[in-house]
């Protein structure tokens, strides 16, 4: 391997380490003047060697010319939808049934907030993202790889050489809606009506351009196509994937009893606005593998997930009260 070869892997090495503390950790280590002056000297490197960049570079997140069309893309494992509960006795109902079809008188369960996105998969190569899609109707989605590229908080390598599939949802924080809506104001464009629609409106964009600068984020929440898979509950696989490189919400919680889950949903639906993003429920999911699939799907979705809805959240407009007695 030639000395610039070995400079530039070693560029390559540190960028990805501090991209992950920024943007999946949220704890960057060293001063963005500092990552920009690495990031500039990789640039250069590259430019006068071209034959060396690889798609993993981290200097290949936005992609070059706007596409035509997305591409259709067919999920090999289907993404599910989830089934809805609407209170407290639907989360007995739902463990009740599950309890019967095993057999067992308690269940672990993993409960996780859930983001107010968009639901995407990602595919991995040898250690490389290689394609990106979104949900779509859960058999057939779009390819939005190259927008998704642009997201900082999605690897573009990871240690993994085994071909795997992720799923995760994308979204907008709440501050970066703001800003969006009011630069839109400004230039007069239409607003979003909240950050899903604005993460979705990004996704949309033919132009990774427009999608670099809106300033999405992604937490990953399952696997879905794992051959060398060898974990036993879901737990694990939310650990192996933070190992991997991956963001995953740390909200997320074991519970040994459907109760610890009641305790869980309550103790949040007061607490959303704490967040910098938006959640519109809580997802509970049997955490073995191995009950997930004995429970099987029904035709749209898990017996072994369901999803606690909160209340819409009253939007407070504020009238402005016209003094009509002079
Ligand atoms: C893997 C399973 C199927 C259990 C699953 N499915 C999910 N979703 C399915 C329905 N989805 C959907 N989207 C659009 C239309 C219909 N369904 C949107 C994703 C999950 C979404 C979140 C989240 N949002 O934070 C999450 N923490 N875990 C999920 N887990």
């Amino acid at each position: 391997m030639s000395q610039i070869e070995k400079k530039i892997n070693e560029l390559r090495k540190q960028l990805q380490h501090y991209n992950h503390q920024y943007y999946v950790l949220d704890n960057p280590s060293v001063p963005d003047a500092e990552y920009d002056r690495l990031m500039n000297e990789l640039i250069k490197l590259e430019e006068a060697h071209p034959e060396l960049i690889t798609p993993d570079s981290p200097t290949q997140r936005v992609g070059a010319k706007p596409l035509d069309v997305f591409e259709k893309v067919e999920h090999t494992t289907p993404m599910l939808s989830l089934a809805n509960a609407f209170d407290v006795q639907d989360l007995r109902d739902f463990d009740r049934r599950i309890r019967e079809s095993l057999s067992v008188d308690q269940v672990e369960y993993v409960a996780e907030l859930k983001i107010d996105g968009l639901a995407v998969s990602l595919r991995y190569q040898d250690g490389v993202f290689v394609q990106g899609a979104t949900r779509g109707d859960g058999s057939v989605g779009e390819d939005i790889t190259q927008n998704l590229r642009t997201v900082r908080s999605i690897p573009l390598a990871i240690n993994e050489t085994n071909p795997i599939e992720v799923r995760g949802e994308v979204f907008m924080p709440k501050q970066s809606f703001l800003k969006l809506n009011e630069k839109r104001q400004e230039q007069e464009l239409d607003l979003f009506a909240n950050p899903r629609n604005a993460a979705a409106g990004s996704l949309r964009q033919l132009d990774p351009k427009i999608a670099a600068e809106r300033n999405l984020d992604v937490f990953i929440y399952a696997v879905g196509e794992w051959q060398a898979g060898t974990s036993a509950t879901h737990s694990e696989h939310l650990q192996y994937l933070s190992e991997l490189g991956f963001k995953t919400n740390p909200e997320w919680k074991k519970c040994d009893n459907i109760d610890e889950v009641i305790q869980y949903v309550e103790s949040w639906i007061d607490r959303r606005n704490e967040l910098a993003y938006d959640i519109d429920g809580i997802v509970i999911k049997v955490d073995r593998l191995e009950y997930q699939d004995i429970l099987k799907t029904t035709a749209k979705s898990p017996r072994w997930a369901i999803a606690y809805k909160f209340p819409a959240e009253e939007v407070v407009t504020k009238l402005i009260d016209v003094d009509f007695s002079v």
